[in-house]
C-alpha cells in the first residue's frame, strides 16, 4: 500500500551545525549507511537523501550540508542552496548535540530558521536534541529546556542515533507533519537499493580527492544504472555500472577529466575497486562527465540529480 485515504509524503530536511550528528541520525532513521559520517566536521559538503517506506507514510529526507555563516562566496552560495532546499521541504529538523551547550552557531541557524518562518513558507520546524546517549538525565532537560528558549518548535525531540533511542518517535512525529498524499518514490527505492547511493558516494570521493579546493560543491553524481552484463557464467558476474559526474563549468570538466582523461581513469579504477568491494563482483564502471550550468540553483535539477 503506497496510497490511500490517509497516506502521507513529503520531504524532511535535516539541518544543525558542524558535527551536530545529521549524517548519523539520517542513517538511523533511514536504516541504511548513505551518508558518510566522520568526526571531522563538514563532511556532508553535499546533499544526501534516504527514504522511510511505511504502510501509512513515506519520508524523503534530505541530508543538507552543515548550515554556517557566510565567510566566502562559496558558503554565501552554499547557504542559499540551503535555504532554497528548507523553503521546499515539508518539515525541518534542527539538530543540537546534548553534550554541547546551545551556542552562537545554533543561534545562528535558529534565526535563519525563524526568518523561513516568517517568509512564504510556515515549514514546521522540529527541534531535535541529538546525542542523547553521551549526557545524563540532569544535563538532558537542561539542554532541553535551552533548546526551547531559543525559538518556536513544532515539537522537541531527544534522540540518540547510537543507541536508538526515540529515533521511532521522532520518525512519527515527521510523518505527522507531512501532508496527505500519495508515494513520492517507488516502494523499495533506495532503502533496498542503497548500493546505488553508495556508488555514488565512492564515485564522488574518488573524483573530489586532492582536488576538493577547486570543486568542492560543484559536483554532483548521479548512478544511470547497475546491470549485469549479459552471457556472463553465473559463478563469475560482471556489473555494468553507469554513472554520470556533473559539474558546473567546462573549467571543472577539464579538472575532473585531466588530461587526456589521465585522471577519470585514475578516479575511475579509485572507484571501482570500493564498489567491487561494496557489490561482491567484478564491475565494469562507464564514468561520464556533463556541464549543468547552475544546478545548484534549480530545485528541479537537484531533485533530478538526486538531490
Ligand atoms: N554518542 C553519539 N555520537 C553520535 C551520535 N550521533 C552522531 N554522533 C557522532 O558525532 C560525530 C558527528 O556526527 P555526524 O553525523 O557526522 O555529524 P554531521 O552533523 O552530519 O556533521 P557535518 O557533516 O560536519 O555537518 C560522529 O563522530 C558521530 O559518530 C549519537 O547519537 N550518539
Amino acid at each position: 500500500m503506497n496510497a490511500g485515504p490517509g497516506f502521507r509524503s513529503g520531504f524532511a530536511c535535516i539541518v544543525g551545525r558542524p558535527n551536530a550528528g545529521k549524517s548519523t541520525l539520517t542513517n538511523a532513521i533511514v536504516g541504511q549507511k548513505v551518508a558518510i559520517t566522520s568526526g571531522r566536521p563538514q563532511t556532508t559538503r553535499h546533499t544526501v537523501r534516504g527514504i522511510v517506506h511505511r504502510d501509512d507514510a513515506q519520508l524523503v529526507l534530505v541530508d543538507t550540508p552543515g548550515l554556517h555563516r557566510p565567510r566566502t562566496l562559496l558558503g554565501e552560495r552554499l547557504n542559499d542552496l540551503v535555504r532554497d532546499t528548507l523553503a521546499e521541504v515539508d518539515v525541518v529538523v534542527f539538530c543540537m548535540p546534548a553534550d554541547q551547550r546551545v551556542g552562537p552557531g545554533d543561534r545562528y541557524i535558529a534565526a535563519q530558521l525563524a526568518e523561513l518562518r516568517r517568509g512564504r513558507s510556515s515549514t514546521p520546524v522540529v527541534a531535535v536534541a541529538t546525542k542523547a546517549d553521551l549526557v545524563p538525565r540532569g544535563r538532558l532537560a537542561e539542554h532541553l529546556m535551552a533548546v526551547d528558549g531559543l525559538g518556536e518548535w513544532d515539537d522537541i525531540v531527544p534522540v540518540s542515533a547510537v543507541d536508538g533511542f526515540q529515533v521511532d518517535t521522532l520518525v512519527d512525529v515527521l510523518v505527522s507533519h507531512l501532508p496527505q498524499g500519495p508515494a513520492l518514490y517507488p516502494e523499495g527505492e533506495l532503502t533496498d537499493e542503497p548500493e546505488a547511493v553508495m556508488v555514488a558516494e565512492l564515485v564522488r570521493e574518488a573524483a573530489l580527492d586532492g582536488v576538493r579546493d577547486e570543486l568542492p560543491h560543484s559536483l554532483a553524481v548521479v548512478v544511470d544504472e547497475i546491470v549485469p552484463r549479459e552471457g556472463r557464467d553465473e559463478g563469475r558476474p560482471l556489473l555494468d555500472v553507469r554513472v554520470h559526474l556533473f559539474v558546473e563549468r567546462d573549467s571543472q570538466k577539464a579538472i575532473v577529466i585531466g588530461k587526456a582523461g589521465s585522471r577519470l581513469r585514475e578516479v575511475g579504477t579509485r572507484a571501482r575497486q570500493g564498489i567491487e568491494a561494496l557489490l561482491g563482483a567484478r564491475v565494469f564502471l562507464d564514468l561520464h562527465v556533463k556541464v549543468a550550468k547552475d544546478w545548484q540553483r534549480d530545485p528541479r535539477q537537484l531533485r533530478r540529480l538526486g538531490f
